[in-house]
């Protein structure tokens, strides 16, 4: 039984429980890039939206100049009159304004939310005035300067650009000069990037936005397996949080339910397969993308995991993409914020993990820290399948914000004993993640790294409408494995393990959780 028909032909009734939510809560941070005409924001952007299609979306700002050859109204910018534009800054549209190289440019209110509309990262490509202007704001961006190597170099770069006329391009290089020393302003940008080698830029632009202490804060809900029906109702709870809505089902990216993120010394033949504790804890990298040697932020190349990962018989080395990540970068700005991330990996995944495979990792390190519950959700789905038979779906998610956790501090679960079966294929739902700015960088650098925090399978209740209601798993044809009770009762023991610090305590000196699916090694 897959699980489309049970959706296409049944009445989905989906009740909340309970939600308890206690962590501040914080939209998309957006990012700004700015810094002098010609440094390469354009280009960078450009690339930036061809890798992360889905993930940014670009405010188109409005301008009074003339479009160059191959810009588009609407798409590079909003071309209009200088009255056009005055009056709509005057009636209060715009975010910023600012004027340039003798014209206006500006962002418009309608600009940013559209991009927000659509849950992308928005980002925001404007001159220093704008920063400045931006920071008066409550936007709270990621603030990027881009800069090119020299002044010379710049020039050069404007001038083969041929685009500007001499005067233009004299004002441009005039502001550039004014730019740049207003640039090394302390606190004025997060990060400033060189753009001297395009692909080395691009490289660390990534890992500022992909991986910074500073992008993601608050809580993130990533996915939750095949089931959209359930994420858009927890979307509807905290819609700005739920980034990845849309992408949820494509692809889950997380590999490795054991194991340490570092990469593995050479000679190391890697951590055994459900081997668990701190020998063990060997990153399981796929061949290939082991060759192919890690990014320079550490993770591996997503196409190297997709083409091998899972030939490995791993549970979990599953490529991380666009959709994903934009809800990994959404978050609130730095600052304590607290926040958690919930991640929920497809069936394939989950049904390895409660095969059994995998063992916690760092569960007895993350217990003696400061763990504590935010949120539980309980979703029960209830529909009709086509031979008539009752059928009731629990999803049990679990948001557990791990405050104090150090970076790269990690709650890893293994997901059940070997030997068990995972639910219908809804997907499980990740636990997991910290708030504070060094602990969510941590956890974000783990999920990109291919850490993952935690697996809590699904259950169904299957039985006649009036006659006795039976756990089973539906992918057991027996159907038999009474799932349902098993889950509830495997999430309250994770309850009160990691909510009880005597527990925690024993767990650390005896090393081993109590739970039965979930060992400390
Ligand atoms: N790393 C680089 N090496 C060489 N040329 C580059 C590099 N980055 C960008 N360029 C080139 O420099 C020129 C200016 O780049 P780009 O238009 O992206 O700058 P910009 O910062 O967006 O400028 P503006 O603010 O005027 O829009 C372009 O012709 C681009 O192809
Ligand atoms: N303050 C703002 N500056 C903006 C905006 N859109 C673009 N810009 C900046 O203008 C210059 C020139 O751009 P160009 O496309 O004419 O080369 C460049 O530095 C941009 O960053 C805006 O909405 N507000």
């Amino acid at each position: 039984m897959t699980s489309s028909p049970f959706i296409t032909t049944t009445t989905i009734i989906i009740i909340t429980t309970t939600i308890i939510m206690c962590c501040s809560m914080a939209g998309p941070r957006p990012v700004v890039l700015s810094g002098p005409s010609g440094a390469g924001k354009s280009t960078l952007l450009k690339k930036l939206m061809e890798e992360y299609n889905g993930v940014f979306g670009f405010s188109v700002s409005h301008t009074t100049r003339q479009p160059r050859p191959g810009e588009e109204n609407g798409k590079d910018y909003h071309y209009v009159t200088r009255e056009a534009m005055q009056t709509a800054i005057d009636n209060g549209e715009f975010i910023e304004s600012a004027v340039f190289s003798g014209n206006m440019y500006g962002t418009s209110k309608a600009a940013v939310q559209d991009v927000q509309a659509k849950n992308l990262i928005c980002i925001l490509d404007i001159d220093m005035q704008g920063v400045r202007n931006i920071k008066a704001t409550d936007l709270n961006p990621i603030y990027v300067s881009i800069q090119a190597p020299s002044m010379e170099i710049l020039e050069k770069r404007l001038r083969d650009r041929k685009t500007e006329s001499e005067e233009s391009l004299q004002k441009r290089l005039h502001a550039a000069y004014v730019d740049i020393g207003i640039s090394k302003e302390e606190g004025l940008f997060d990060v400033v990037i060189v753009n001297d080698s395009l692909e080395v830029a691009y490289e660390k632009l990534k890992v500022v936005l992909l991986e910074s202490d500073r992008v993601a804060h608050g809580r993130v809900a990533v996915g939750l397996g095949d089931h959209p029906g359930l994420v858009a109702l927890l979307a509807a709870f905290h819609p700005l949080h739920l980034g990845a809505v849309g992408r949820l089902d494509l692809q889950l990216g997380v590999a490795h339910l054991d194991g340490d993120v570092s990469p593995r010394p050479a000679g190391d033949s890697g951590g055994g397969g459900g081997g668990g504790g701190e020998e063990a804890a060997g990153q399981v990298v796929p061949k290939a993308a082991e060759e192919a040697g890690p990014l320079p932020g550490g993770g591996y190349r997503t196409a190297d995991v997709e083409e091998h990962g899972l030939a490995h018989g791993r549970a979990a080395d599953l490529p991380l993409e666009h959709g994903d990540l934009a809800g990994l970068l959404r978050g609130e700005a730095e600052g304590g914020a607290r926040g958690a991330v919930a991640l929920s990996l497809p069936r394939d995944v989950v049904l390895q993990v409660l095969q059994g495979e995998h063992r916690v990792a760092a569960l007895r390190q993350d217990l003696g820290l400061s763990v504590w519950l935010a949120a539980i959700a309980v979703f029960v789905v209830v529909g009709f399948e086509d031979d008539g038979f009752l059928v009731i779906r629990l999803l049990v998610v679990v948001v557990l914000p791990v405050g104090g956790v150090g970076d790269g501090g990690h709650l890893v679960g293994r997901a059940r004993d070997p030997g068990r079966r995972g639910g219908p294929g809804e997907g499980g739902v990740l636990l997991g993640v910290p708030g504070e700015r060094r602990v969510t960088g941590g956890v974000l650098r783990q999920l990109l790294h291919q850490r993952v925090v935690g697996v809590v399978g699904v259950g169904v209740l299957r039985g006649g409408a009036s006659g006795p209601r039976e756990a089973v798993d539906r992918s057991d044809p027996a159907g038999e494995t009474p799932l349902l009770r098993e889950s509830l009762g495997d999430l309250l023991t994770l309850y009160s393990m990691i909510s009880s610090t005597s527990t925690q305590r024993g767990l650390r000196s005896a090393g081993r959780a109590a739970a039965p699916w979930c060992s400390v090694t």
